[in-house]
Parts: C-alpha cells; sequence; structure tokens
C-alpha cells in the first residue's frame, strides 16, 4: 500500500476514492478503521471516519489509529481528507487533525487546499468560493452543523491551531510544480508550518500534486489528489487499473437527511414521480413516527424506489435545533437512517442511495459494512459502491453534489454500471 488516506466523513471519503481510482489506482474504501491486513494489491486506501463533527479528542484519537494502521500497511504517504467547503468550527476538527497527524509523522509542512474545481469549489487569495459566491454567502453558512460564516481560509484554520498558518498564492501556483515547492519551502522558512494553498483549476491541482511528492502528510478536499498517482506512477510503483464494478439490479431506495441546497433541489424533483416519506423533526421527536413505521412503508413501495428524507430548509431546522438542541436532533435522525438501513439489505433492497455526509456515516454504520469496491462515477464527485463480496451497491452523496435528478441517475448507474 502506497498511499493512506484518513476521510473525516464518509461521502467525502468516497468522493476521495472516485478521484484515485479515476487516477489509476488501485483502492479500496474502508468503514472504521480496519483490524487485520488489507488485501493483496490495494495501493491507495481510503479510511472512512465520522469525525467531522466529534468532539476534537475523540476526533484526534480516531484519525491517529486510522494512521497507525494504514503505517502498518507500508503507506508512504498520508492524505488527511475533508470537505471541500472546509467544514468545521472554530475550534476544529481540521486544524487539531492535521496537527496531531503532522506531529506523528514529523512532517514539517503542510498543504490545505479544499479546492475541488470539478464541483465548483475554487481558491482565491485564502477565500474559497462556491461557484461565483464566497463560502459564506453559498449557503454553506446555515450548515446544520458546521455552519462556515468565514471565506478566508486562513483565518478560520488560524482560530483552530497553535501551528503559524502561512499561504501560497495563486501567482505562485501558476507557476507550477517547481515554483509550489519553492514557496511552500519559503512559507516553512518563515515560520508557517501549516501552508493554505490556492486553486482554481485541476492544472493548479496537478501541480500541487506534483509539488508534494516528498511530503509525509497533505491534506485537503479530493482534488488534492488529483496530482499524486502520478507521483508514484513516475516512480514506476503503480500501473493503470480501469474500474472494476459488478452492476446490481434489484429494488433501490433513497435515504435524504443532508439539508444542503443542493439536496433539497434533487429531493423536490424525485417527489414529484416516486413515493416519498418526510421525516419531520417534532414526529421523530415526539414517537409518532418512527424507524418501524418507516420501514413497513418502505415495504410497501418497494419496487417503486420510494425516498424517504428529513432535509428541510434553513428555518425548519433552526426551529428543531432550538427546541430539541442541534446534537439531539442530528443524533435522533442520524439514528433513524441508521435503523432504516440496517432493515434494508432484509426487505431485499440491493441499491441504496444515502444524501449527506452525517447521514451516510449513519448510514453506513447501519448496513455493518467493513470495505467498499469502488465503480463508476455518477456525478463529479460521487462514485456508485459495492460492498466487498456482497450483491448490494451503495451511492454516498455529499450534500452539495450532483445535479437535480442525481437520485434517478445514480439508481441507473449502479443498475447498469455505467
Ligand atoms: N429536519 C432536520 N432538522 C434538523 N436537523 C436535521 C434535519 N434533517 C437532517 N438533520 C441533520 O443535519 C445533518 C446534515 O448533515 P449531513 O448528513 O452531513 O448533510 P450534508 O452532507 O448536507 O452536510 C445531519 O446530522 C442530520 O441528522
Ligand atoms: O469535499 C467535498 O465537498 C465532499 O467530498 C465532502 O466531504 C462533502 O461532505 P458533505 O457535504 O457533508 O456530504
Amino acid at each position: 500500500m502506497l498511499l493512506g488516506c484518513i476521510g473525516d466523513d464518509f461521502t467525502g471519503s468516497s468522493d476521495l476514492a472516485n478521484t484515485l481510482v479515476k487516477g489509476g489506482m488501485a483502492t479500496t474504501l474502508y468503514s472504521g478503521v480496519p483490524t487485520g491486513r488489507a488485501e493483496e494489491g490495494v495501493e491507495a486506501a481510503v479510511v472512512a471516519l465520522k469525525t467531522r463533527s466529534l468532539p476534537v479528542e475523540e476526533a484526534v484519537a480516531q484519525s491517529l489509529d486510522a494512521m497507525r494502521w494504514l503505517q502498518q500497511q507500508g503507506c508512504m504517504q498520508f492524505l488527511f481528507k475533508y470537505c471541500s467547503t472546509f467544514d468545521s468550527t472554530p475550534q476544529g476538527n481540521i486544524g487539531p487533525v492535521a496537527l496531531a497527524l503532522a506531529d506523528a509523522l514529523s512532517a514539517r509542512r503542510v498543504v490545505f487546499c479544499p479546492a475541488f474545481p470539478g464541483a465548483g469549489r475554487s481558491l482565491y487569495q485564502g477565500h474559497l468560493f462556491v461557484n461565483d459566491r464566497l463560502l459564506n454567502e453559498s449557503g454553506m453558512e446555515s450548515h446544520p452543523l458546521t455552519p462556515m460564516t468565514d471565506p478566508d481560509i486562513r483565518r478560520w484554520l488560524q482560530r483552530q491551531t497553535s501551528a503559524s498558518v502561512g499561504h501560497v498564492g495563486f501567482s505562485d501556483v501558476r507557476g507550477g510544480g517547481c515554483v509550489i515547492w519553492q514557496a511552500l519551502a519559503r512559507e516553512e522558512e518563515h515560520g508557517h508550518r501549516f501552508i493554505v494553498v490556492d486553486a482554481l483549476s485541476d492544472d493548479d491541482l496537478y501541480a500541487i500534486g506534483e509539488a508534494v511528492a516528498d511530503q509525509p502528510l497533505v491534506t485537503g478536499g479530493s482534488g488534492i489528489a488529483l496530482g499524486l498517482p502520478e507521483n508514484f506512477r513516475r516512480k514506476g510503483l503503480i500501473g493503470h487499473r480501469r474500474v472494476n464494478f459488478e452492476p446490481t439490479e434489484g429494488p433501490g431506495l433513497i435515504l435524504s437527511g443532508s439539508c444542503s441546497n443542493a439536496t433539497r433541489g434533487q429531493v423536490g424533483v424525485y417527489r414529484i414521480d416516486h413515493p416519498a416519506l418526510e421525516i419531520e423533526a417534532d414526529a421523530l421527536m415526539s414517537g409518532e413516527m418512527t424507524a418501524d413505521l418507516a420501514i413497513s412503508w418502505i415495504k410497501e413501495h418497494l419496487g417503486k424506489e420510494p425516498l424517504v428524507y428529513s432535509s428541510a430548509n434553513p428555518d425548519k431546522v433552526r426551529d428543531a435545533q432550538a427546541k430539541y438542541g442541534t446534537e439531539v436532533i442530528a443524533e435522533k435522525i442520524e439514528d433513524f437512517f441508521a435503523q432504516i438501513a440496517a432493515a434494508a439489505r432484509e426487505i431485499g433492497i440491493t441499491r441504496l442511495v444515502s444524501a449527506g455526509g452525517e447521514t451516510s456515516g449513519a448510514v453506513v454504520k447501519g448496513l455493518g459494512c467493513t470495505a467498499m469496491d469502488v465503480g463508476p462515477e455518477i456525478a463529479p464527485g460521487v462514485p456508485a459502491l459495492r460492498l466487498a463480496g456482497e450483491n448490494f451497491a451503495l451511492t454516498l452523496k455529499s450534500g452539495n453534489f450532483g445535479t437535480e435528478d442525481f437520485f434517478v441517475r445514480a439508481l441507473r448507474t449502479m443498475a447498469n454500471g455505467r
């Protein structure tokens, strides 16, 4: 194993696995830190954790566990993957996890680059944009768990860490790999251990990838991985793998706990011509709605690819959070989706789409799977997955990814492999 990746959520980890597979690396996505040795032939491993919204100490401990397992598998370089919208709070967890990993790996200069141009995320002069909007005007300012109210990633990261934060701007990045390498060295000389790097296009990310070939730790969105496979290929360590995915027909189900703008649009379109069950926070808290009731409803609509969703607009989410507490309501909803996922296989579902990072963490936990094979890309950053050794396909969709018809596309790709 060459490249060891630690993802702070499940949709993000599948996004990263997608990039590495497209880059030609034999990649396996693991749910949590595996026990025992990885199977032969895995060149890149992505360990998906659900640490984005955990207390800092727990997120650090789990990330270090993942790093140690990856070290035992022989990894030479490590990647800490977080969201392309830098989802975090002023306390963490990106800064503290990165610092713990940097200390453990003796990394003196660590790149931070959330940019993912394929999904409209770019970083310019240290500021993060989602398409043509600054991050704090993109809808992310209303995220239920990690509202992003500052687009200056240097300032946001500095609030989370004692490491000094530097910056390599676009004027250096456009100079290519060597210039970026020199700029990183300059920032390190100036005492900056954490270095935010601008990127506007995939070409910038390939160049950054080249510049970090000798770094033990890199951090970013999935875009930061674009240039990494080529470093290993140049050294003759990998060849060029093709995607190997067995499609799965059979009953489909959509679960959506993401309240992000894109997902709410997708829910709105899908529910026009599919059975849809909305889960209201009040109904769940009062016991009027339960996982058992929802499972009975799914059984009634088996074969019609039903949708169960709690996705709600920011006002509704705010009301529920004020009434029950942010963590209480999030946990209640996530637990509900985990129970449904656990029942899904028993009732014959073989294609499952989950929308939302935290939601997907709960769904995968409910499914109880340990490893996933990575299949074809459905939308930028979202691959079709298959539970290793099982006739069960899965899609973990990041909240803000995908076009309005995403759910239909995902079900189709899982069924026909294209
Ligand atoms: N109606 C709702 N009211 C309050 N919180 C909700 C509601 N629906 C979902 N949530 C919570 O909001 C969070 C959404 O996060 P996540 O699943 O990561 O989506 P995204 O990928 O869009 O960030 C989850 O913790 C979920 O349980
Ligand atoms: O980088 C990204 O945007 C995604 O890979 C990701 O991490 C998304 O997380 P969620 O929006 O919580 O699904």
